[in-house]
């Protein structure tokens, strides 16, 4: 199993539609994939038509004492292969619990171990702020997928958020490769040509070759929770992202603890 963290400290860069597309691609491809929403927004919830009222059982639920194991939580979705662990609004207390509860910062990671033989990759949604749950994604994950902006000042949110996961590497003992996806690009824009070469310059090797396009059909899919199958050229170029990602083969497989 590989668990990827889709996170990036800036907001609106694109983590949920990466996170939507990659998973839907892998799913398509056969693979048995869970989608865990770590952000109390629950944007990727919503995405596929989860009610918001009552609160559904969800990823909270792996942080409280309740037991709820992993696999009971997770739900199916409109997509085969592809099941979902919703996020609750409870989500957004969790950052203060982390401060006085030791151990916290490792319970996604604990989770997914027991889940280890039952899907083929875990896709980790997170919020865009560096908490506890960022934090808990980070230390669990096999890779790093970094979805940015193009734009001049989205390259410093990248800086930060590149930092902070070499931070973390450096604390679990454990490479974490890092991928850049650069996101939402408007080539009609001098600003966003500028950037993508700032991009691929500065991050060489690390930054996938090609970029995510504005596309309003990709805008428009989780406010109608048509997330299920988008076609366009966005769609189009997360599948190039999805087989360039696959095809980094340094990504180690996860060892015994
Ligand atoms: N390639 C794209 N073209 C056009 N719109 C896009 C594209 N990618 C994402 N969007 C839209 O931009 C907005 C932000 O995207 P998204 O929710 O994926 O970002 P996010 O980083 O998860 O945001 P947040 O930090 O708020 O959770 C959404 O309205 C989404 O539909």
């Amino acid at each position: 199993m590989q668990a990827w963290a889709i996170a990036n400290q800036k907001g609106g860069v694109g983590k949920t539609t990466t996170t939507l597309c990659l998973a839907r691609g892998l799913a398509l491809a056969g693979q048995r994939v869970l989608l865990i929403d770590l952000d109390p927004h629950a944007s990727l919830t919503r995405a596929f038509g989860v009610p918001a009222n009552p609160p559904p059982a969800g990823t909270h639920d792996l942080f409280d004492n309740s037991g709820a194991s992993l696999a009971s939580l997770a739900r199916a979705t409109q997509i085969d292969g592809l099941k979902l662990i919703a996020a609750q609004p409870a989500l957004a207390t969790l950052e203060r619990r982390g401060a006085t509860q030791p151990g916290l910062g490792l319970a996604l990671g604990r989770a997914l171990h027991a889940v280890q033989p039952l899907y083929d990759h875990v896709l980790l949604d997170c919020p865009p702020t560096l908490g506890l749950l960022m934090v808990n994604a980070l230390a669990a994950a096999d890779r790093l997928v970094v979805p940015t902006q193009t734009d001049p000042l989205a390259l410093h949110g990248l800086a930060d958020m590149l930092r902070t996961a070499e931070m973390v590497e450096r604390s679990r003992r454990r490479p974490l490769p890092q991928h850049v996806l650069p996101t939402l690009y408007d080539r009609r824009t001098r600003s966003g040509v500028h950037s993508l070469e700032l991009l691929h310059d500065r991050y060489e090797g690390r930054v996938w070759p090609g970029a995510v396009p504005m596309d309003t059909r990709l805008r428009d899919a989780p406010a109608l929770t048509t997330a299920i199958a988008p076609s366009g050229r966005g769609a189009d170029a997360y599948r190039r992202a999805l087989a360039w990602l696959l095809a980094q083969h340094h990504v180690p497989q996860r060892q015994a603890a």
